[in-house]
């Protein structure tokens, strides 16, 4: 499943500072990071209304759309995807509980 999104991540990267004309991350991108991050956003946000009041199809088409804008702004700011993968690796086993005192202390 992260193979897509490596994927994705990589094509993302070689459209950064590319030809708007052609391309709609390099558009994106071109507009700056705030624009970025609010179209993550309201991709979020238009996941949150299918979620509570669309189909599974639709909700699909969403979700999808939230993580491609979350990659878009990953790469915005030149963070990894596989440093967001190892930190959901070092997660695994921990209990949520765990997790969510160890932030608190
Ligand atoms: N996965 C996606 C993808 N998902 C969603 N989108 C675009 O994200 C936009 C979000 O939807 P909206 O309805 O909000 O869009 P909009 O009205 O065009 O957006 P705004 O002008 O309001 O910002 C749409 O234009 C979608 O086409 C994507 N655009 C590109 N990709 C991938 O990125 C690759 C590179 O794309 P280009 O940069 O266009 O070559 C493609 O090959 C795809 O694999």
């Amino acid at each position: 499943m992260a193979k897509i999104l490596t994927r994705l991540e990589t094509t993302i990267h070689a459209r950064k500072g590319g030809d708007a004309g052609s391309s709609y991350v390099a558009k994106l991108m071109g507009k700056g990071r705030e624009k970025v991050a609010q179209k993550f956003g309201e991709e979020a946000v238009e996941t949150i209304v299918a979620a509570l009041t669309e189909d599974d199809a639709a909700l699909v088409g969403e979700a999808a759309d939230t993580l491609f804008h979350l990659l878009v702004l990953l790469a915005e700011r030149d963070v990894r995807l596989a440093d967001v993968l190892a930190e959901l690796d070092r997660r695994e086993g921990v209990s949520g509980l765990d997790e969510k005192a160890a932030r608190k202390s």
